[in-house]
């Protein structure tokens, strides 16, 4: 199969392989979202432990503990939110931490909650020092201390809250404060899906928007979702668009979802045309690295926080790029993945310290 790893519009935005929802997605996403724990594919572990928690709850006729869930983007962190306030038969507030600059509006949400109620906060991380601190005692005490006025003359009035569960979720649970982390009463690591689990959902999916599909053509689609569901109901959609079109709304198998895909540059691994074109560029123009950052990014006519944040994260996970001090470098894998030959050892460029930049 022809790739084109090289060329001026690298840029390929919005892109099919994006693991943060785009308006198509969220608008698509409410229908294919799992009802209950039943229904959520994979994740085995994080299931069985919330189960545990949540019928530990409704048992005891109890709010359920807070919890906090961390993982990529696109692995199920809302959708399991929306399970748990399903599961305990409450109902959901839904809110993310850039939308809480000041203590005050979280305040408002805070006092506004009903009893038992399930606040899901996005990108908790993100949420304003003085908003955090006062999540502190809401999450303990459920009791907030509202500040009014200012300076000297400033007074706190303790607002008693009704008891809520505060389902909290972040890409990186590492950049929580401790005292934060420490609130949480059950910690959810979402991991990468298998191709497998990921087959599942696209069959579940296919079921949900009416489309016909083999079990070549999911395992075709599940093996360049690259381990997330979000990306896999993208890439089912585009491919059903396909078939649609090309072969008249016919039966989605290996060779439809595979011509489809082509079309949309998304490569049997998952790569997408950025993420070629910065591999072809470590491995035909600087044989394999260690090449500089920014050089690479010059390279490839991208912006260095592009390359770094949009691309390489994905790379260095599918083990084709590895970052070292010296700069990038291409894994063997890499050139078999682009079937390109390294050059021999001490005979061509790869291996040369320094010799590409920073
Ligand atoms: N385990 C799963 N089984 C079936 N579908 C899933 C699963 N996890 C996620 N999905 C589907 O993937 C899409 C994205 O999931 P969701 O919005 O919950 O991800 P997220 O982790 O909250 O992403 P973000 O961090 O960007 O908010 C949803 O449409 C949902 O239907």
């Amino acid at each position: 199969m022809n790739w084109d790893e090289t060329g001026p519009d690298t840029a390929a935005d919005p892109r099919l392989v994006d693991s943060s929802a785009d308006g198509e997605d969220q608008a698509v996403e409410a229908a294919l979202r799992p009802k209950d724990l039943e229904e959520f594919v994979g994740q085995e572990k994080v299931r069985e432990q919330l189960d545990l928690v949540l019928r530990a709850a409704r048992a005891r006729g109890a709010t359920a503990d807070h919890v906090l869930l961390s993982g990529a983007p696109g692995l199920g962190k809302t959708t399991l939110s929306m399970i748990i306030a399903a599961e305990m038969g409450a109902p959901i507030r839904i809110t993310s931490g850039p939308a809480i600059q000041h203590a005050g509006d979280l305040a408002a949400i805070l006092s506004s909650l009903q009893e038992g109620e399930v606040l899901f906060l996005d990108e908790i991380h993100r949420m304003s020092r003085p908003a955090e601190e006062m999540l502190y005692m809401a999450m303990e005490d459920f009791r907030v201390d509202v500040i009014v006025g200012k300076g000297p003359g400033a007074t706190a009035i303790p607002l008693e809250l009704p008891p809520f569960t505060l389902v909290g979720a972040t890409t990186r649970a590492g950049l929580l404060p401790p005292p934060l982390r420490d609130r949480f009463g059950f910690t959810g690591h979402m991991e990468f899906y298998e191709p497998s689990e990921l087959e599942r959902v696209i069959h579940r999916s296919a079921r949900l928007l009416d489309v016909e599909i083999g079990a070549d053509g999911a395992a075709e689609i599940a093996g360049r979702s690259r381990g997330t569901p979000r990306i896999a109901n993208r890439l089912l959609r585009r491919v059903r668009d396909y078939a649609q079109v090309k072969t008249d709304g016919g039966i989605i198998d290996k060779d439809v979802a595979n011509a489809a895909l082509k079309v949309y540059e998304v490569d049997p691994r998952g790569l997408d045309r950025l993420d070629r074109a910065v591999l072809g560029a470590l491995l035909k123009l600087f044989g394999g690295g260690p090449v500089g950052l920014s050089t690479l990014a010059v390279a490839v006519g991208e912006e260095r926080e592009t390359v770094e944040e949009v691309a390489e994260p994905f790379l260095v996970r599918e083990g084709l790029l590895a970052r070292t001090p010296r700069g990038r470098v291409a894994t063997p894998a890499a050139w078999a993945h682009l079937g390109l030959v390294p050059p021999q050892q001490g005979s061509g460029k790869a291996g040369q310290p320094g010799l590409f930049g920073t």
